[in-house]
């Protein structure tokens, strides 16, 4: 496998304690990536070292084979919580992320406006974001994150706030639209079951400091419908990615 994204041997302290030890993992170009792990284990912090918002205390990271420090701005981040600014209508929200990266207004308008469909957005445009649901609210943000042409896309737990059939539509939804651009997405999740059906592989973090303690290739035919709940294949590896999770949590 050739990668897109090589992260070796991360590690990093805060005030003396170890958060990651010695990570290590890969994304291939266009592959979807989850990352599993306890509660506090260092995986938003290994996106903090991927934007560049934290210094890793020794290991490297590449993208396309080039350092992170020599060629920074490679990732687009989407954060949890879904930071659209409440007095902005929909439409400068999605543009802010370019306006801020220098583009004029009209252009950013032009660049987002062919994704509203896809996104769920069109007839939105107009309204704030208190006006949106919040399947809605998550699907502005990412949108807000791929305009972005970055490289790779990293998702901080993008579903985690919603209710459990709207999770459920975003997870079918975001399989599609993926299908459809191919985009290289690294993803953290506490839903087994999301990492399942969204990734090509899934990597288990253990509890801090954190470490890969499994990387499980998913294999199931894509795209994936909601009929790959019922594959065998599909709860066997749900089953192998939950049992790790558990024994690493005693
Ligand atoms: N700036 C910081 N200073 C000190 N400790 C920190 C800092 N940032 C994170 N930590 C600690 O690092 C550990 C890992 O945090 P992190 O947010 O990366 O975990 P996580 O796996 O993303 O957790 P969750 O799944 O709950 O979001 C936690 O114990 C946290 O308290």
């Amino acid at each position: 496998m050739t990668s897109k994204l090589e992260i070796r041997g991360l590690n990093r302290s805060f005030d003396g304690v170890p958060v990651l030890k010695d990570l290590s993992l890969d994304v291939a170009e266009g592959e979807f990536v989850s990352i599993l792990g306890p509660s506090g284990s260092g995986k938003s912090t290994t996106f903090s070292v991927l934007t560049g918002a934290l210094s890793p205390t020794s290991g490297e990271v590449r993208v396309d084979g080039r350092l992170l420090s020599e060629s920074p701005g490679r990732f687009a981040f989407m954060p949890q919580k879904d930071a659209l600014l409440p007095w902005r209508k929909v439409i400068d929200n999605l543009t802010l992320g370019l306006e801020v990266a220098g583009m004029r207004r009209k252009e950013a308008r032009r660049k987002v406006e062919p994704l509203l469909e896809t996104f769920g957005l069109a007839g939105y445009e107009h309204s704030h974001p208190a006006q949106l649901s919040g399947g809605m609210r998550q699907r502005a943000a990412l949108l807000r994150t791929v305009v972005q042409d970055r490289e790779v896309l990293l998702l901080d737990e993008p579903f985690g706030a919603l209710d459990a059939l709207t999770r459920a539509r975003m997870q079918q939804w975001l399989e599609r639209v993926r299908e459809e651009y191919r985009w290289t997405v690294l993803l953290i999740t506490h839903d087994v079951r999301e990492a399942v059906f969204l990734s090509d592989r899934v990597y288990v973090f253990s509890p801090r400091p954190a470490t890969v303690v499994e990387c499980v290739e998913v294999g199931l035919p894509r795209p994936r419908t909601v009929d790959a709940y019922a594959d065998p294949a599909f709860t066997r590896i749900e089953n192998e990615l939950l049992r790790t999770l558990l024994e690493e949590e005693k």
